[in-house]
């Protein structure tokens, strides 16, 4: 039997990961590839967006001073100087009492400080034009650097690439980024009873649950995960999977038989292999306790719990980070209703969201880690640090989404 858990606080166990596994690598990639990639150093731009003073609409670009106290039944008049091309510098000017026709995003012409829309004015002939409406100074004009300020930082390392980031990219000319290189991950689920999902599973079997949500975490996370099978509680296969996942990546995932009963390998085995130094075999957090990581020269593998919940849970709270991924997005609640917790231990309250007339609520979603569906009924956690005991009924909780 081996032995029982000497357990760590969760951040002692974070901070032996972050130490044992190196940065994640930095690759460039196009920027048209980057899309949901991370960010691996702040972007600055090398310019002003936009680098010209535009018209936001349709009109006339005019001195806004000229346009003062116009109206319907009085409205100013104009003399009108020609047309500003869309894509070219303007080469008119607009001096006082002067327009220029302007097309949205065209260029406004020396002289000119504002826009009037073209249904605020009528033309009246060939040299002039009726202003219905007054416009301010600046009014429908974008300045020159109002969307992006040379020197700005546009994107900061760590920050997830989303759709509306390449766009901003794109608009300063940004070809290629430097993002963090999708770090290989190899999972094992481990256990005599775990069946691949294709087969019905016969009295004490169950399908392969942890393969399946572990790839999608670390797809997630940004890595690239490497599924190496279901092993049975068998010393030699166990070993052999585990050096060539280890071969193969520099971060690996073993779901199963990390606790303390008497077909619980992983530990031993993993200790078997050259240059292992065990980091830590126990959490003090719920669910999780049984978590293990062992260091094998530069490489780091971590024992999960094999019940689901507890699985990914905490690859959520020690992997995912490894991976480079962006902190989650927090929100703030209020309990629904009163929940028990030991002190002594960091707890992970899973919870569902509704949004009430009080704001937003988080309801405790129950049940064992060994339930499934506990994790697809949750829309997040609450965590109840280790001092604390309890959560009362209506106490503000921050909710960390899923
Ligand atoms: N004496 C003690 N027993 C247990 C403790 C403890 O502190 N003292 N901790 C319990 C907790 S908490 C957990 S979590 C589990 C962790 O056990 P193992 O990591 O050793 O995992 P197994 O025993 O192999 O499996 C546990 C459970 O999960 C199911 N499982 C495993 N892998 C998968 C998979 N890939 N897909 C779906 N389900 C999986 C497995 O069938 C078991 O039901 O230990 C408790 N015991
Ligand atoms: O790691 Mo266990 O969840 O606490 O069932």
């Amino acid at each position: 039997m081996p032995e029982f858990f000497k357990v760590v606080r969760i951040e002692e166990a974070q901070a032996l990961l972050r130490s044992s596994f190196p940065s994640p690598r930095i690759e460039e990639v196009e920027l048209g590839e980057a899309l949901g990639r991370v960010l691996a150093t702040d972007v600055v731009s090398r310019e002003n967006i936009p680098s010209f003073p535009r018209s936001t609409v349709d009109g006339y670009a005019v001195r806004a001073q000229d346009t003062f106290g116009s109206s319907e039944s009085m409205p100013g008049f104009l003399t009108y100087k020609g047309e500003i091309l869309m894509g070219a510098e303007p080469d008119i000017a607009v001096e006082t009492g002067e327009c220029a026709w302007i097309p949205t995003g065209g260029m406004l012409p020396p002289g000119a400080d504002a826009a009037v829309m073209v249904e605020y004015t009528e033309r009246l002939g060939d040299d002039t034009v009726l202003i219905n409406r007054p416009v301010g100074p600046g009014e429908n004009v974008v300045r020159v650097g109002e969307d992006v300020r040379q020197g700005e930082v546009v994107c900061r390392g760590g920050h997830w690439l989303r759709p509306q980031d390449l766009g901003v990219l794109a608009s300063l000319g940004i070809v290629r980024v430097s993002v963090f290189c999708r770090e290989g991950v190899g999972i094992i689920s481990s256990g005599d009873e775990i069946l691949p999902i294709e087969e019905v599973p016969g009295p004490g079997q169950v399908r392969d649950v942890n393969s399946y949500s572990l790839k999608g975490a670390v797809l997630e996370a940004g890595g690239r995960p490497q599924l190496y099978g279901i092993i049975p509680d068998d010393a030699g296969r166990l070993r052999e999977v585990l050096g060539k996942a280890l071969h193969d990546n520099r971060l690996v995932l073993l779901s199963g038989g990390s606790s303390v009963g008497y077909r619980d390998l992983s530990l031993e085995i993993l200790m078997s292999l050259p240059g292992a130094e065990l980091l830590f075999h126990g959490i003090a957090a719920r669910p999780g306790k049984p978590t293990m990581a062992v260091r094998v020269d530069d490489r780091l593998v971590v024992g999960l719990p094999g019940h689901p919940v507890a699985c990914y849970m905490m690859f959520l709270l020690l992997c995912r980070p490894l991976l480079g991924a962006p902190d989650p997005v927090k929100v703030r609640a209020v309990m629904k209703s009163a929940v028990a917790s030991q002190a002594g231990r960091d707890d992970y309250l899973r919870v569902s969201l509704r949004d009430e007339s009080e704001g937003l609520v988080a309801a405790p979603v129950y049940g064992k880690s060994g339930l499934i569906k506990i994790m697809a009924r949750a829309d997040g956690y609450v965590h109840i640090p280790y001092e604390k005991q309890g959560i009362k009924a209506g106490e503000p909780v921050v909710v960390t989404l899923f």
